[in-house]
């Protein structure tokens, strides 16, 4: 059988749908973020980056760097086994007692990424409760989507954002059926958040549980860094939160927090955490400083603040279609793929701005979009010249430019 023809009529698809991935190689030096060194097929070219998740820089700060380096050292870079068979370290004890602390929760549970946390998460509290019914927003990430697939538990998913559609599947299931209410606070493309209180309302009138998912917002929202729920004073309502320690953390790996008899529960039965080898003590160490880090400090939560905000009134000054939403995501919307590929091709070759494109299936197609994350480390100057930037390459396109507007 020729097998390269099924591979070549896939790669075919994927190049037509321009879903074909092609990755830009960074070489990053921590001490000039964003700033960056891309390869290319001739050699290398100074790029400022403009689309990554370390929302804070926290990847790049002294106290994760230091508690790495010296637990590497000590404990060397591998964990040397699952959670069970000898990988549970002290630092990995240690982290989940921060993250526990941090949403002040009994308990918490790392895994090795926040897409795991919630595939395996999900399936397994699903699996968990006889009969249950999952409500999920229909614009969960796809993590989400695959935890809930794989629980094998009966899915309603609600429209987007939509209290009355929710209420409406909670109240055909009845209070009786064990029911668990699936959504995120900040969703990631559009940057707009979640009714945290309404939805907690919801599962309180209709007995049901509510699992968020704040891996957009940790670290970045509350006092504390405890995310969206914490900034709306909503922590104590829901009863698990999952997150990642990869974005505003600047790390890897992810976690469930909520009451010890649900933690403990999922530790014995999640496969996605029983069969994988845990996360090295140094990673577990520098997510934990990270995490103390960002409880005590508001310094790099108010920069990016300030800088997010600066961002997005010069792009709206300058007439750029910017999504508004109260969170640090700046979504630029574009609407069709091919030419937010050349967007950002054209940000890339001729201004040394990189901006990955967000096309279907990522987002629905006709808002394909750039999507920009300012971070503590966008000078005023380099937030001038992406602005700049942006209106060339609208005029290069013929996009059009909205009349320049006061309001972001
Ligand atoms: C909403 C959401 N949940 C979960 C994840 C997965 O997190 P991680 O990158 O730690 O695997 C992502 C990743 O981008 C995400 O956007």
């Amino acid at each position: 059988m020729d097998y390269d023809h099924f591979f070549n009529a896939a790669l075919d698809t994927l190049h037509q749908e321009r879903r074909y991935r092609v990755f830009v190689t960074l070489e990053k030096d921590a001490a000039r973020f964003p700033h960056a060194t891309r390869q290319t097929p001739t050699g290398t070219s100074d790029v400022v980056i403009w689309c990554s998740n370390d929302y804070l820089g926290m990847s790049m700060h002294p106290d994760t760097i230091g508690a790495m380096v010296d637990t590497a050292r000590q404990m060397g870079v591998g964990a040397g086994g699952t959670r069970n068979i000898s990988g549970t370290s002290g630092p990995i004890v240690a982290l989940e007692r921060a993250l526990a602390d941090l949403h002040r929760k009994e308990s918490a549970l790392v895994f090795t990424s926040g897409y795991v946390s919630n595939e395996t998460g999900i399936a397994t509290l699903a699996k968990l409760l006889p009969d249950c019914l999952l409500l999920s927003d229909e614009w969960n990430h796809n993590s989400m989507i695959q935890g809930v697939r794989r629980s094998g538990a009966e899915k309603a998913v609600f429209r987007h954002n939509d209290l009355e559609h929710l209420e409406d599947l909670l109240k055909a299931a009845g209070r009786e059926r064990p029911k668990m209410i699936v959504f995120e606070s900040v969703y990631s493309m559009d940057g707009d958040v979640s009714p945290i209180h309404a939805v907690c309302d919801l599962a309180d009138k209709y007995n049901a549980l509510t699992y968020i998912d704040e891996v957009h917002a940790v670290g970045i929202y509350g006092e504390r860094g405890g995310g969206y729920s914490e900034e709306v004073g909503a922590q104590d309502r829901l009863d698990i939160i999952e997150a990642t320690l990869a974005k505003g953390f600047g790390c890897i790996g992810g976690y469930l927090a909520a009451k010890s008899s649900i933690i403990d529960a999922v530790r014995s039965n999640a496969h996605g955490f029983i069969f994988t080898t845990a996360l090295p003590p140094a990673v577990a160490a520098a997510a934990a400083a990270s995490v103390t880090h960002l409880m005590n400090s508001n310094t790099e939560r108010l920069a990016q603040r300030k800088q997010v905000q600066r961002t997005k009134e010069v792009l709206v000054k300058a007439g750029l279609p910017v999504r508004k939403n109260p969170t640090h995501i700046v979504p630029v919307i574009i609407g069709d793929a091919e030419r937010t590929k050349l967007a950002s091709d054209l940000l890339l070759d001729d201004h040394g701005i990189y901006v990955q494109p967000i096309n279907y299936p990522t987002v629905p197609r006709g808002t394909e979009r750039l999507r920009i994350t300012p971070t503590p480390f966008h000078s005023d100057e380099l937030i001038d010249q992406l602005a700049d930037a942006l209106v060339a390459v609208w005029g290069k396109l013929g996009l059009p430019l909205h009349a320049p507007q006061e309001d972001a």
